[in-house]
């Protein structure tokens, strides 16, 4: 028996308890270099916590295929993760909510190509699931001494359907 899970489209309102989206939409807050570009400026709540700083990392991920089998989840404890692709791709987005420190209600987003994400810190969410090659993302996300993840295994998985 799968429990069945609906995609749906990832906007501001819908990340909001788990995290912040990123894109070029609507204004941006400052127009710079000379008119040439607009600034979406600081979109994200960014928290490396004590003990650790921010590091960019480049992802280089297998591209998956809908529908998905979503056996695992993770969070990170001390700090937040920010997926930025660097291809104009959408992507799969998975976030659970926390229910007694273990994930509850699970919720599945189809990212547009040109929007990126930041879980915030102790977000349970599925790794990094790009949906079309070449599966290339930005990371930002705390570096550190500590491992700085919890992983949880569903006993029964879920699949992520359209
Ligand atoms: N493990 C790692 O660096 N990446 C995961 O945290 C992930 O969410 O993909
Ligand atoms: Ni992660």
């Amino acid at each position: 028996m799968t429990n069945v899970i609906k995609t749906e489209p990832l906007t501001s309102a819908a990340f909001a308890p788990f995290g912040d989206v990123l894109e070029a939409e609507g204004a941006p807050d400052k127009i710079i270099n000379q008119g040439f570009c607009g600034r979406f400026h600081d979109r994200a709540q960014l928290d490396f916590g004590p003990g650790g700083r921010a590091g960019i990392s480049i992802f280089k991920a297998e591209p998956r295929a809908l529908p998905y089998t979503l056996d695992l989840v993770e969070r990170h404890p001390e700090g937040s993760q920010a997926f930025i692709p660097m291809s104009q791709h959408e992507w799969l987005v998975v976030v659970a909510e926390d229910d007694n420190d273990a994930p509850g209600r699970i919720r599945a987003f189809i990212a547009a190509p040109g929007q990126a994400i930041n879980f915030h810190r102790g977000t349970w969410h599925g790794v990094l699931t790009p949906l079309h090659a070449p599966g290339l993302f930005a990371v930002v996300d705390r570096i550190g001494d500590t491992a700085n993840l919890q992983e949880y295994q569903f006993q029964t998985p879920y699949q992520i359907q359209r």
